[in-house]
């Protein structure tokens, strides 16, 4: 070591001396046992000349919020002025945070402070050493790093011990030997995957490797715990300062209700008078100033760039844009590329690059296990289905191992044994899967069989099969990814939301019980928000359905008509004998009632209601129409009918809505029927009401803003489907809703006016059918598929309610009982405008029933449901109610940025419903 050479010499820290002799005694470093440590309390206060002569160790001082995830070790050499020798005094500082990249780069500067940080691509060189740093272990009780030169001489450690503080020791690991020591980093780092340790495997082997469970990252982000600093999970800061429960992180003020926003790395809370601040200018999004630089906490990745309300209060549009910008975008907030796994091998800066910059990537990236297969660019998590088709052959990942999803189907593809579920798509499109085949799909759904050569067809090419692979919540090729592929967007110009960006779509559950409107509903979506809301085949027989329709409600009428007939003949039967009786005289026995009609309307009479007992009335479809068309005007005219008609609320089986049709009868009984939207939507039987129905459409944007708002202009480009389903179609304990854990709500429809109606229910009792709607609403929110979704329920009927509920008492319900509402002498009804501010009786009855269910809602989830009073069959009332839907869907991709707490206040009883 030479002791005097002023500039250059200050570099030859661990460079063999090989000068002439020296006269001089040289310091040494002396091995420090782990149990005789001498401790420096403050570096700064140990003055320079004790230093030097003492081996001293500097304290470790660990972050109260030691995480240990990233090594970042910072060496500075006390004595800058004197010559380095092994017995400087080197000042320690340990600082935790998120990678877990374990190599350490080193640098000497030329003040003669030495530091090293953690090198992103793990390629540390201690250039000015000429040799290189490793961290050879790290344990719960210390970590060592280890330097050794270009020949691979070790030349000293560093062993950072629990306690706080470090050892120096250049001899002791000068006699290790290299080779074990690589021996042991391969140990800790395998090339396997992002494995899901639990924190003591953490605390007992670092450098960690970052634990996520596969099946809860989900989870993670809504569950990651504020105060959770001993978590395993990516790093969180702790935060500054902290108030009192619910206030403001910086003036201490407000309660849980005041709106805060959150930073995004420690989770302080600020106000809107403090947020600016606390925050400042925002380069990396929002995070308090101290947090600039730190990674995100990785559960809130889900709400980056999605700006809150109190953000666009506070700032300009193009300010937020910028902010929203910068937080997506700036290094600081990426994602850690080795927190993917793709096929068991942690990713690469370049590998994650790859893939979240190719045509069509995975949404929603976030750290996980992951399989994909490069041939037809199926992608899904370790152990699971599919869930998205990605662009195919990227280089990203290692090989797709035959287990990757878990199947147990014995067919393959592409070298993954397929789950059950892709299985029975591939049965449903057509495909031959016996004889446990291995296929070999393209990314275009091609497939053929291996070994052989001819296409055997194409797994996406039938219209149904995307139907089903909806039903079944599989992915199918997006519409993005064609071969041509679209050029990557450039890095900095995407600025839109993630969901837009990727074309994902929002899924929406609608269901309920028979007759609950879910239908008129779905069709109403389809009807104001699809420019073709109807295919001309789906006109041709729609139209053939409601012809069909037509005619049983004739039928009904025509056997209501016969019953008319009969009662009335029986009647005037008795009068006349009561006549004989009084005047002795026989009469005249007169056989025609009002009800009474002529032969040939008798005769199609009888044949029509035979024909529908015998229950042949479709199968003689269009032929009957050409045929009995002329009559069928002759028949609506006729006086008997005319006065059955008026009589037909005594007919039970005659649905409310025949009355739109008998009166459009002649008409649409025609050959040359047209039918209209409204026909449509209020036919019966044309949504199937087994299986499942699914539309997808946008909000239009509006046109009567002058000014389009940027948020109108997202809203208008977001898709949504909304998948309606029979309660009949869930089968037998709705087993078939786990197929749905991908929607983003349950839309939960119940008809108003259930609740003087009976019904069969599944044991042959007959029961309420509000109390029906009740225990299937019961079973679909407490079903774990839906666990943390979002509720919205629609109390459907609202208009026939508001006349029902004059005439029969709501406490005809035996849920309803207690409802005794107390009504003002000059409450208005329901067909008068409300011109005092007292509430209809319709009103307060419908209030009390949506309070009813978010009682038991908040009973069985704890959290809030949304309400809505719904008129199906006006355009206007579905539509605030599905942009209702879109709201609480907005609401809930801020909702991290909010704690849950703060949004309890909404869920104040009835406070939600909307109109
Ligand atoms: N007056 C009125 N009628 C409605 C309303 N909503 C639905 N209906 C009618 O109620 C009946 C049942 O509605 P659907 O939409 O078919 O109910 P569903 O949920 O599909 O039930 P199923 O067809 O039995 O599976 C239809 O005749 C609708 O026209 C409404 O808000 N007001
Ligand atoms: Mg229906």
């Amino acid at each position: 070591m030479s002791p005097a050479a002023p500039n250059a010499a200050e570099y030859s820290f661990a460079v063999e001396y090989d000068g002439p002799p020296l006269t001089c005694d040289l310091p040494r470093a002396v091995p420090i046992s782990v149990d005789n440590i001498p401790v420096a309390a403050v570096v700064s206060q140990v003055p320079l000349s004790d230093a030097l002569s003492l081996p001293v160790v500097q304290p470790l001082l660990l972050p109260q919020h030691h995480q240990p995830l990233r090594t970042e070790a910072r060496v500075s050499k006390i004595a800058s002025e004197t010559t380095v020798s092994p017995t400087s005094v080197i000042a320690f500082e340990h600082r935790a945070s998120q990678s877990n990249v374990g190599e350490l780069s080193g640098e000497l500067s030329s003040s003669g402070a030495f530091e090293f940080s953690t090198g992103n691509d793990g390629s540390g060189e201690l250039s000015d050493l000429g040799g290189s740093s490793r961290v050879l272990e790290e344990t719960r009780s210390s970590s060592t790093v280890e330097f050794w030169d270009k020949s691979g001489r070790s030349s000293g450690a560093l062993r950072v011990l629990e306690d706080g503080k470090e050892s120096l020791d250049f001899n002791e690991l000068n006699q290790q030997d290299w080779a074990s020591t690589e021996s042991v980093l391969s140990l800790e780092y395998p090339s396997t995957r992002v494995s899901s340790l639990k924190a003591e495997d953490i605390d007992a082997k670092r450098p960690p490797i970052v634990t996520f469970d596969v099946d809860t990252d989900d989870a993670l982000d809504e569950e990651f715990d504020v105060d959770d600093t001993v978590s395993n999970k990516p790093v969180k800061r702790a935060p500054l300062t902290k108030g009192k429960k619910g206030s403001c992180y910086r003036c201490f003020k407000g309660s849980r209700f005041t709106e805060k926003e959150v930073c995004l790395v420690c989770d302080a809370k600020y106000c809107g008078n403090c947020v600016l601040r606390a925050m400042g200018s925002m380069p990396e999004g929002r995070k308090c100033v101290t947090c600039i630089g730190f990674p995100i906490d990785e559960a809130k990745r889900g709400s980056l760039g999605k700006f809150s309300r109190m953000l666009k209060r506070l700032l300009n549009d193009l300010e937020v844009r910028q902010i929203m910008k910068a937080e997506r975008f700036c290094e600081a907030n990426q994602l850690p590329p080795e927190y993917v796994c793709v096929n068991g091998h942690p990713l690469s800066y370049e590998e994650l690059v790859t893939l979240q910059n190719c045509p069509n990537p995975p949404k929603k990236l976030k750290p996980g296990n992951y399989w994909y297969d490069k041939v037809s660019g199926l992608w899904g998590k370790e152990g699971q289905k599919p869930s998205q088709i990605i662009s195919p052959h990227l280089n990203v990942g290692g090989p797709i191992q035959p287990d990757a999803s878990n199947g147990n189907t014995q067919v393959f593809i592409n070298g993954r044994e397929i789950t059950k579920v892709e299985l029975r798509m591939l049965q449903l499109a057509g495909v031959q899967c016996a004889g446990n085949p291995h296929f070999w799909v393209n990314e275009d759904g091609s497939y053929q069989e291996e070994g052989q050569k001819n296409t055997r067809g194409y797994i996406w090419g039938k219209a149904g099969t995307k139907l089903v692979c909806a039903f079944l919540s599989l992915p199918v090729p997006s519409k993005s990814s064609n071969s041509l592929g679209e050029q990557p967007s450039s890095l900095a110009s995407r600025t839109m939301p993630d969901y837009l960006e990727h074309g994902i779509v929002q899924k929406l559950l609608l269901v309920g019980c028979s007759g609950s409107g879910t239908s008129t509903i779905f069709k109403q979506a389809k009807i104001l928000y699809k420019s073709v809301p109807f295919s001309e085949d789906e006109h041709e027989n729609i139209k053939l359905i409601i012809q069909s329709n037509v005619y049983a409600y004739l039928g009904m009428l025509l056997e209501g008509r016969e019953r008319f007939e009969e009662e009335s003949l029986g009647d005037l039967k008795k009068r006349q004998s009561s006549v004989q009786d009084t005047t002795g005289t026989s009469p005249r026995l007169d056989e025609k009632t009002v009800y009474s009609i002529g032969p040939r309307l008798k005769a199609f009479s009888d044949w029509l209601l035979k024909t529908m007992v015998l229950g042949k009335l479709d199968a003689i479809f269009p032929a009957a129409t050409r045929e009995y068309a002329p009559l069928i005007e002759e028949l609506w005219n006729d006086a008997a009918i005319k006065a059955t008609y008026e009589r037909r609320s005594e007919l039970e089986m005659l649905p409310s809505v025949a009355g739109y049709f008998l009166e459009r009868a002649v008409k649409i009984l025609r050959t040359d029927y047209e039918l209209s939207d409204l026909d449509i939507l209020y036919a019966e039987g044309v949504t199937s009401s087994n299986g499942v129905a699914c539309v997808e459409f946008s909000f239009p944007q509006s046109v009567s803003e002058e000014t389009v708002d940027t948020t109108d202009r997202y809203d208008s480009l977001v898709r949504y489907q909304l998948i309606r389903v029979h309660a009949r179609g869930l089968g037998e304990n709705c087993k078939w809703l786990e197929m749905f854990e991908d929607v983003e709500m349950v839309i939960f429809c119940v008809s108003l006016t259930d609740y003087d109606q009976f019904s069969v229910d599944g044991n042959g009792c007959l029961t309420n059918k509000m109390v029906l709607s009740r225990k299937f609403f019961e079973t679909i929110v407490t079903h774990p598929t839906f666990e943390q979704m979002d509720f919205l329920l629609i109390l459907n009927k609202y208009d026939l309610f508001e006349e029902k509920i004059e005439q029969v008492p709501l406490t005809e319900c035996e849920w309803f009982s207690d409802f005794h509402p107390i009504i003002s002498c000059n409450r208005p009804n329901s067909n008068s405008n409300s011109i005092n501010n007292n509430p209809s009786l319709g009103q307060l009855a419908s209030h009390y029933v949506a309070v009813k269910f978010k009682r038991l809602y908040s009973s069985l989830t704890g959290r809030k449901l949304y309400v809505s009073l719904v008129k199906g069959l006006e355009p206007g009332s579905v539509d605030s109610s599905l942009k209702y839907a879109k709201e609480i869907l907005k609401w809930s991709e801020e909702r991290p940025n909010f704690s849950l707490s703060e949004y309890s206040m909404y869920s104040t009883e009835a406070s939600s419903c909307s109109h």
